[in-house]
């Protein structure tokens, strides 16, 4: 699968959030969107998912123009930053519902063992993020995004979820944006900038900071 989001304008109001944007995800691959905080990568999600609806936008996959929602093909799974399963659900029936093995998740996630017949709410918050990733990332799909998927985590989970990352990657195209540039400089095979509402695609690493987003040194140090 080849996904590409292709020549998106997006404003709020007056103001123009995205303009010149072009990102190119596929099968095999990890691709990832860095930027500061507020210029745009979540709307950039949302635009490529399908639920917010820009200006203009061209969705293409597999080079041909997708004329409705992504989110509607049924091919595609999104983690928003919100947390997107309701609070009564029980774990147990989440696995049942997403087709997904329990047992599979425990062996990632042991301490989630006493939780299967648990209804959500009675999760923290950085073990929620945990499910939902797991949830997004391993229920059946071509194309994953993931907004923000190492934030809350603890860093062994970080860990885990990196390897999800890797082992899901081989059937799956999956985008991430994520401010933990280290994490994202390690799982990414393929890394976009967002700068001034416009993506630029990162050829050497050293451009993160010749682009301003990495103050200098931090390279040498990650
Ligand atoms: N519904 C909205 N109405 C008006 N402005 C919005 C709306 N959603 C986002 N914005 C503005 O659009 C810009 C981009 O927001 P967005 O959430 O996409 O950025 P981001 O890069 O994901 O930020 P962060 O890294 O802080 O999560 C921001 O200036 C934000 O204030």
């Amino acid at each position: 699968m080849i996904f590409e989001l292709d020549n998106v304008e997006l404003y709020f109001k007056n103001k123009r959030v995205l303009n010149g944007i072009y990102l190119k995800a596929e099968t095999g691959k990890v691709t990832s969107i860095l930027g500061r905080n507020g210029c745009g990568k979540s709307s950039l999600m949302n635009i490529a998912f399908g639920y917010l609806k820009p200006k203009f936008k061209l969705v293409r996959l597999n080079n041909k123009p997708l004329l409705k929602p992504l989110y509607l093909t049924g091919s595609a799974k999104y983690l928003p930053q919100y947390n997107f399963i309701p609070n009564g659900m029980k774990l147990s029936f989440i696995f049942k519902l997403y087709k997904l093995s329990w047992n599979n998740f425990i062996e990632n996630f042991n301490n989630f063992s006493i939780y299967k017949n648990s209804k959500i709410k009675a999760l923290s918050g950085g073990e929620r993020r945990i499910l939902e990733t797991y949830i997004t990332l391993k229920a059946k799909s071509d194309i994953v995004f993931l907004d923000e998927p190492f934030s809350h985590l603890s860093p062994l989970h970080i860990e885990v979820v990196k390897e999800i990352i890797d082992i899901e990657k081989k059937q799956k195209a999956i985008i991430i944006s994520d401010h933990m540039y280290e994490h994202i400089i390690e799982s990414s095979d393929d890394i976009y900038l967002l700068k001034n509402g416009t993506t630029k695609k990162i050829e050497k690493l050293t451009e993160l900071e010749d682009y301003k987003y990495l103050s200098e040194g931090c390279l040498i140090t990650s």
